[in-house]
């Protein structure tokens, strides 16, 4: 699977907590994260991410890009509801892409936890049907 992990800045901490506790399941698959998450999470562990840039500057809408091109499958996205974002448009846009497209999203820990635990137990083995199609299964 590939999965968009990204971070607000008040929940790195709770990002890089959640990646080593579920390191050997993260280590499984395709690891993408805007800028500075992924710096934070390979610094403290040992997984590999592909980094897109820093959300502020763009990095959210990246992540939108892999969604809406079919090449992402779980998003892990710790959001502070409680801050005014200078990119909140792009915030609210990746947040739409992932209903668009069906893509499972997590905004915070506890479903956080939930869908990597799922992912493990073959929930979501599903987006591998949906992988291997030439066509999308809707019409977008
Ligand atoms: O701003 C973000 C998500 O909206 C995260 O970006 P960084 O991982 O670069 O801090």
């Amino acid at each position: 699977m590939r999965i968009a992990l990204i971070a607000h800045d008040s929940k790195k901490d709770l990002m890089v907590k959640l990646a080593t506790a579920y390191e050997p399941i993260l280590a499984e698959h395709k690891l993408y994260a805007t800028g500075t998450t992924g710096k934070r999470i390979m610094a403290e562990t040992d997984l590999k991410i592909t980094r897109m840039k820093s959300g502020p500057l763009g990095g959210d809408q990246q992540i939108g890009a892999l969604i809406s091109e079919n090449n992402l499958d779980m998003v892990i996205f710790l959001r502070d509801p409680l801050t005014a974002q200078p990119h909140e448009p792009d915030v609210n846009a990746l947040i739409r892409l992932s209903d668009v497209y069906e893509i499972p999203l997590a905004t915070n820990i506890g479903t956080a936890e939930m869908l990597l635990r799922g992912l493990k137990a073959g929930f979501l083995d599903w987006r591998d049907m949906i992988g291997a199609m030439k066509e999308r299964p809707i019409n977008l």
